[in-house]
């Protein structure tokens, strides 16, 4: 479970968090160990100012004249956003994008661990994909019981959404990165990321829009 102090943090913040995060992993694999505010405020494309003021509400503060240490923050960042542990991760629908999410190599490093794979298409049960064996979806229940992860990726089309993320909930699942295209209610206490491509394509469309004018 992530550290306490999360909780704390306005989304936004946790959202430059998990940027800075991955900025500072580019930089510690290539040979980078001290960094700056300014450095790591041009990478994510805000303020130094911002910067500093993130970090330092985590309680990181960089040395003047040095600046921070790569690898400290990149384990300070990855306590507060929950990297610095395993989460098990379950998907559903291994469709074209779950079978993409399966086969990524980058979610592994920040400590999410894709554990078990479903789908209700009996052509895809007993298959590998990126290492994950795709299960008969009617029995998902009963085998979430046994593995229990905590976080589940759905990608199942919309109208079926509702229905696998109850399943997902009732088997003690507490967060859904949902990819459908729909909303979930959902008990208070399971966190939801929506991530609908196709709208974030209509904010970008809307920008390019009136940037335009
Ligand atoms: N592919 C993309 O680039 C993309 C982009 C944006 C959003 N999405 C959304 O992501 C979701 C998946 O998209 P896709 O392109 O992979 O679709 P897809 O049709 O290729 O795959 C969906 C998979 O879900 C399975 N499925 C259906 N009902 C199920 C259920 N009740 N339980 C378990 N599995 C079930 C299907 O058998 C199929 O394998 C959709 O909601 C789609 O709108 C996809």
């Amino acid at each position: 479970m992530p550290h306490e102090p999360s909780g704390r943090l306005p989304q936004p913040a946790v959202g430059r968090l998990s940027l800075y995060f991955r900025e500072l992993h580019r930089l510690n694999d290539g040979g980078t160990s001290h960094t700056s505010s300014r450095e790591l405020g041009q990478l994510v494309d805000v303020s130094p100012a911002v910067v500093r003021r993130d970090l330092s509400a985590m309680g990181t503060i960089g040395r003047r004249g040095v600046g921070y240490e790569v690898v400290k923050l990149i384990d300070a960042i990855g306590q507060l956003l929950g990297s610095g542990v395993q989460w098990r991760v379950v998907l559903v629908g291994v469709g074209s994008l779950g079978d993409a999410l399966l086969r990524y190599r980058g979610f592994e490093r920040l400590g999410f661990r894709l554990t078990d794979a479903f789908d209700s298409d009996p052509a895809k049960w007993g298959r590998q994909v990126g290492g994950v064996l795709v299960s008969d979806a009617s029995v998902m229940a009963g085998r979430l019981m046994e593995t229990r992860p905590e976080l589940a990726i759905l990608a199942v089309p919309a109208d079926q959404a509702p229905q696998v993320a109850a399943v997902l909930v009732g088997a003690g699942v507490s967060g859904i990165l949902n990819f459908a295209p729909t909303m979930l209610k959902l008990p208070g206490t399971t966190a939801v990321v929506n991530v609908d491509l196709a709208s974030e394509l209509q904010r970008l469309a809307f920008s390019v829009q009136n940037s335009a004018r």
